[in-house]
């Protein structure tokens, strides 16, 4: 297996089936922009809600019946996720003949792509992929890893891609330099005092590896308000 993240906002994907496992697909297809055309005679409550919200927002198509050939024009990712191998062989084969990628939700073997199991913490994406021997061993881990990447790393992240926008601008520093600059800048305790909202503690850090040249403000790099900076 080889591990891409997928640029889908606008793309049009197919789900074929309504059930559980659709619902979990089609809720991380439009979680990325994607547009989806759900192919089932039943709907979960969960997708009929997602339905009935979508009056004026086309990212989502039901088709409520069976699967017929032609469902899948256009799509550039397939989901089989129905209950009946007929259906799912159908799918298959149409997709493999259109040359569309598709996933297979009971057959690991037979899945030009699988779906991970992330922790999601705004751009920071944390994917498990067992290669399909065990979706519920990758859940769980997706579980311990929530638990120790919490919503820090979100703050964190926004600092390390602010700093790195400013750092490749500044054309007096080179390659070398830079990779070293981000390493100093991660240093082993920042995400305990982002944690513990020690705002001045870091704000020394990096006056110290920045130099008395790069002027910043904390709370733009940190996108938080001033009240939320205030030490404690
Ligand atoms: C990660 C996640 C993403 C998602 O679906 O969004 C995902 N499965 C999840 C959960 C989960 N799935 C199943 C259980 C019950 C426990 C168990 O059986 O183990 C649980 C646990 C639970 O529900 O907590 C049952 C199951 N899954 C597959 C089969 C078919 C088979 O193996 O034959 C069967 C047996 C069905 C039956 O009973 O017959 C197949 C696939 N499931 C995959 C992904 C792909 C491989 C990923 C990998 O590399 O591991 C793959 C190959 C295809 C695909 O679906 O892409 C999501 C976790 C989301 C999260 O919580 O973070
Ligand atoms: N990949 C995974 O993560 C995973 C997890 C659990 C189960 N599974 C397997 O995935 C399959 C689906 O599981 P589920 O829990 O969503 O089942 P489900 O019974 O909840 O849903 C099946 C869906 O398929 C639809 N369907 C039936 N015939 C159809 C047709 N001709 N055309 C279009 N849609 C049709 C039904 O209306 C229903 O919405 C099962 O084979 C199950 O063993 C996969």
């Amino acid at each position: 297996m080889y591990h891409i993240s997928l640029n889908i906002a606008g793309k049009l994907c197919a789900v074929v089936g309504g059930g559980n496992v659709a619902e979990r697909k089609v809720l991380s297809l439009l979680n990325a922009h994607a547009s989806v055309r759900i192919i089932s005679p039943q709907l979960t409550e969960v997708l009929a809600e997602v339905l009935s919200k979508q009056t004026a927002n086309p990212a989502v198509e039901w088709r409520s019946r069976g699967y017929q050939h032609g469902d899948l024009a256009g799509a550039l990712l397939v989901f089989a996720a129905t209950d009946n191998p007929v259906v799912q062989d159908a799918v298959v084969r149409d997709a493999k003949k259109a040359g569309m990628l598709v996933n297979v939700a009971d057959a690991p073997d037979l899945c030009d792509f699988q779906i991970p199991a992330v922790v999601r913490r705004d751009n920071l994406n944390i994917a498990v992929s067992t290669n399909g021997t065990s979706p519920a061993l990758a859940a769980k881990i997706r579980q311990d890893l929530e638990k120790r990447y919490g919503d820090e790393y979100e703050v964190l992240l926004r600092l390390m891609a602010r700093l790195r926008a400013r750092i490749c601008n500044d054309a007096s520093i080179d390659g070398s330099d830079r990779k070293i600059l981000f390493q100093n800048i991660l240093h082993e305790d920042i995400i305990h005092w982002i944690r513990g909202e020690q705002w001045e503690r870091l704000s020394q850090h990096l006056d110290t590896v920045l130099g008395p040249d790069v002027h910043f403000d904390l709370l733009d790099l940190l996108e938080l308000t001033e009240k939320e900076t205030k030490p404690r």
